[in-house]
């Protein structure tokens, strides 16, 4: 049976390693350095050393030259790791070329995020696009899964080559089934997909304006989400806490209902099949309104974080989209020149804290000045007999007061477009 290798349970001590071509990288570098270190935890993998190498040029076989090769294989050892974790991204003949050098599991950050995606992810939408991604990983690299077989099973002299060939057959049977699988559940994702149209389309034929909260993974999307609709969604100190999106509705300052949705944190080097597999959930994104864009103000990455965030929203075709940027977790931001520092850097940006509840008004009233032109404050004189029409607005509308002149009924109330077009013929002077 075609499985994709759970690592947690496997492995438990990690070398981590990111290679690095050009000298202007090692900033960067470093950085993504700790951010996997973080990724790894998540897995629950323990860490025993991380190393920053800078290779000359990059080898087809190594990615770096063999001599650095050998170094970390040699420094893996030292420390009886049972895992090597490469932040670069290896192809599957490289990653095969180093399981075969180091004799322990050889993964990259690809695998790393496909993993803790594995682990967290709760609904069939998302348990069907995290298998898909996985499989499609997995595919080309059938032949390394095996690999350990043959190796495991080959103890005798003769026995070997058996196995090989069994090994050999073996892959054949699995990729077919691979494949199968795939199909597969591409076919009950565009299933999903369908469902999820469908009510996106029952939620515009209300014309309800619609945000998306968008940002890097752990930058506070769920707990503001939380803190403005009231929401029970979870939020974390870990990366990715959040792999399915969550819509609550929530009602702005004007009175006019906002439909907000929480979507999944973006990370640096997402790989591009994970894009790829959560579009249809990040459509919300597309989809929307406007964007509230969420940063860490206390990271010292938050220029990083932002920017990719705009690359991956330009990715799926939103980065054009109106946005509202939110400085989060402002009460740890204590020094006062980091914070002139961020100011200046975001001069448009609300200061909020998600956990205090500091700024949320402002960012209600500014969502509010995003959809003015969708709203308008409109007074009607409707006959009593119509009562179906004051109780759509009372449903749909924000209704500001209610008179009653003679047999008719005096409405002032802030009206979304769909209802006003029903209404026309009762508006009054
Ligand atoms: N001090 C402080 N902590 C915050 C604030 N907002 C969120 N946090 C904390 O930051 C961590 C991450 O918050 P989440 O809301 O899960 O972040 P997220 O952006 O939804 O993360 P993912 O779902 O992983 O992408 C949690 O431990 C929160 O309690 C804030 O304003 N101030
Ligand atoms: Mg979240």
């Amino acid at each position: 049976m075609f499985e994709v290798r759970e690592k947690p349970q496997m492995v438990e001590r990690a070398l981590l390693v990111r290679l690095y071509f050009d000298p202007r990288e090692a900033d960067e570098s470093e950085a993504l350095l700790e951010e996997l270190e973080e990724l790894v935890r998540t897995l629950g993998i323990g860490v025993v050393d991380k190393l920053l190498a800078k290779s000359r040029s990059m080898h087809k076989k190594f990615l770096c030259g063999t001599g650095k090769a050998a170094e970390i294989v040699e420094l893996a050892r030292a420390h009886e790791c049972d895992c090597i974790v490469f932040d670069n991204q290896l192809a599957p003949s490289q990653q095969r070329e180093w399981e075969r050098a180091a004799d322990m599991c050889v993964i990259d950050r690809e695998e790393v995020i496909l993993d803790i995606f594995a682990q967290r992810a709760k609904t069939r939408e998302a348990r069907l696009q995290v298998d898909l991604a996985r499989m499609q990983y997995a595919l080309p690299r059938l032949a390394r899964m095996w690999g350990h077989l043959d190796r495991e099973g080959g103890g005798g002299s003769g026995g070997s080559a058996a196995a090989r060939g069994m090994g050999e057959k073996q892959i054949e049977v699995d990729r077919r089934m691979a494949r199968v699988r795939i199909d597969r559940a591409k076919r009950e994702l565009e299933d999903v997909r369908k469902q999820r149209a469908t009510q996106r389309h029952a939620r515009e034929k209300l014309e309800t304006p619609h945000a998306a909260i968008v940002g890097y993974t752990n930058a506070g999307k769920s707990t503001l989400l939380n803190r403005l609709a009231g929401a029970d969604v979870l939020s974390k100190d870990m990366l990715f806490a959040t792999l399915d999106t969550t819509t609550r509705s929530i009602e702005l300052p004007d009175g006019q209902p906002l439909l907000l949705t929480d979507t999944v944190g973006f990370v640096r080097n997402l790989p591009h099949r994970l894009v790829e597999a959560f579009k249809a959930t990040l459509e919300e994104a597309v989809l929307a309104d406007f964007l509230i864009h969420v940063l860490d103000a206390s990271s010292p990455e938050i220029e990083r974080f932002h920017d990719t965030t705009l690359e991956v929203l330009e990715e799926l075709g939103a980065g054009e989209k109106k946005s509202l940027v939110v400085l989060n977790k402002i009460d740890l931001v204590t020094d006062p020149e980091q914070l002139e520092l961020i100011q200046r850097r975001f001069p448009d940006a609300l200061h909020a804290s998600a956990l205090t509840g500091l700024g949320m008004e402002r960012i209600l009233s500014e969502c509010s000045h995003l959809l003015a032109d969708r709203v308008s404050r409109i007074r009607y004189r409707i006959p009593q007999s119509r009562a179906d029409l004051v109780g759509l607005l009372h449903r749909d509308a924000k209704i500001l007061s209610t008179d009653y002149e003679g047999n008719d009924v005096l409405v002032h109330a802030v009206v979304p477009p769909a209802i006003a077009g029903r209404l026309e013929e009762f508006v009054s002077q």
